[in-house]
């Protein structure tokens, strides 16, 4: 794993007195033809500090989405608001970056294009050389040194969500948003991509919201972990604090008497008490 060179921004941390992320009251519904309204989420709060890692858990439709989604930007609350350093989110921007599942890369752009694309359009301005120094940069953060010029379909899943990754990274995130990234890829991979953003989080300190189907990964990588009840109307049933001390080494958090409490306690939120009735 190499580090970003003389072109990071070293993060500047916000005095801890002052709310970073605020998700206060949210609360999304749909209209429905003829009916009434389909609540999604119901009176959603939660405070995120900032350099913060939360996962997000829940069943499938209970709304995970649709909540990172009002924090990006892509969607708007019903009722209540997201602020990000007080500020009111109302629209996409550079300043909350989306890893999705399923890569969405260019397909007739390399990996420095794909990257390089994002960069230019956030500074138009900054000297051509410059921009291809942060692309370098970040490709060699994530691995991808050698692979600068293929194309999305000569890359590996992994190596593709690692483009994405980069390119999340590259613009300089006050969030960064992960949904679900590393589900469409191969166990082994999976483990690799959970240690590589292990490492680049702790040396950069990205705050970052996390949506995973997994509490093995939840446990490894997350401060927090948000436990969603099933929807309609879902909300946040409860919060786990992780406590493992960081750096982090799998081997380790796993060894630890307390990885099995929370699993447990988890598994038993997700599927005895919040158990899904076979929804989504
Ligand atoms: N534009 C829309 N109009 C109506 N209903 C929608 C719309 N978008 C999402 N929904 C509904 O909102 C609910 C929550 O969807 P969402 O994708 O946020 O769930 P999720 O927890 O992320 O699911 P998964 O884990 O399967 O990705 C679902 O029932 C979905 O059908």
């Amino acid at each position: 794993m190499q580090t970003v060179n003389s072109t990071t921004v070293e993060p500047k941390l916000s005095p801890p007195s002052e709310p970073f992320l605020v998700i206060e009251q949210l609360t999304k519904s749909y209209p429905v033809a003829g009916g009434e309204d389909y609540v999604v989420l119901d009176g959603i709060d939660l405070t995120v500090n900032e350099g913060e890692f939360v996962c997000v858990i829940g069943h499938s439709g209970c709304g995970k989405s649709t909540l990172l989604d009002m924090v990006s930007g892509f969607r708007t609350p019903t009722i209540g608001e997201v602020r990000l350093q007080n500020k009111r989110i109302t629209q996409p921007g550079p300043d909350r970056m989306v890893v999705f599942q399923n890569y969405s890369l260019l397909p007739w752009m390399t990996a420095f294009e794909n990257i390089y694309l994002g960069i230019h359009s956030v500074w138009p301005d900054k000297p051509k050389a410059e921009k291809d120094q942060i692309v370098h940069d970040h490709l060699a953060l994530v691995g991808l040194t050698e692979a600068a010029n293929k194309k999305p379909g000569q890359l590996s899943g992994g190596m593709k969500q690692r483009v994405c990754i980069a390119r999340a990274l590259a613009l300089r995130p006050q969030v960064l948003v992960l949904d679900e990234p590393f589900g469409a890829l191969d166990p082994i991979t999976r483990e690799e991509l959970q240690e590589e953003l292990l490492k680049i989080w702790t040396e950069h300190r990205v705050t970052v919201l996390m949506i995973t189907h997994d509490i093995d990964e939840a446990l490894l990588l997350s401060d927090r972990l948000v436990m969603m009840t099933n929807g309609p109307a879902a909300k946040i049933g409860e919060v786990l604090t992780i406590p493992f001390p960081r750096p982090r080494d799998r081997t380790l958090v796993m060894e630890d008497p307390k990885y099995y409490e929370l699993r447990n306690y988890a598994l038993d939120f997700l599927y005895h008490r919040f158990a899904h009735d076979d929804v989504g």
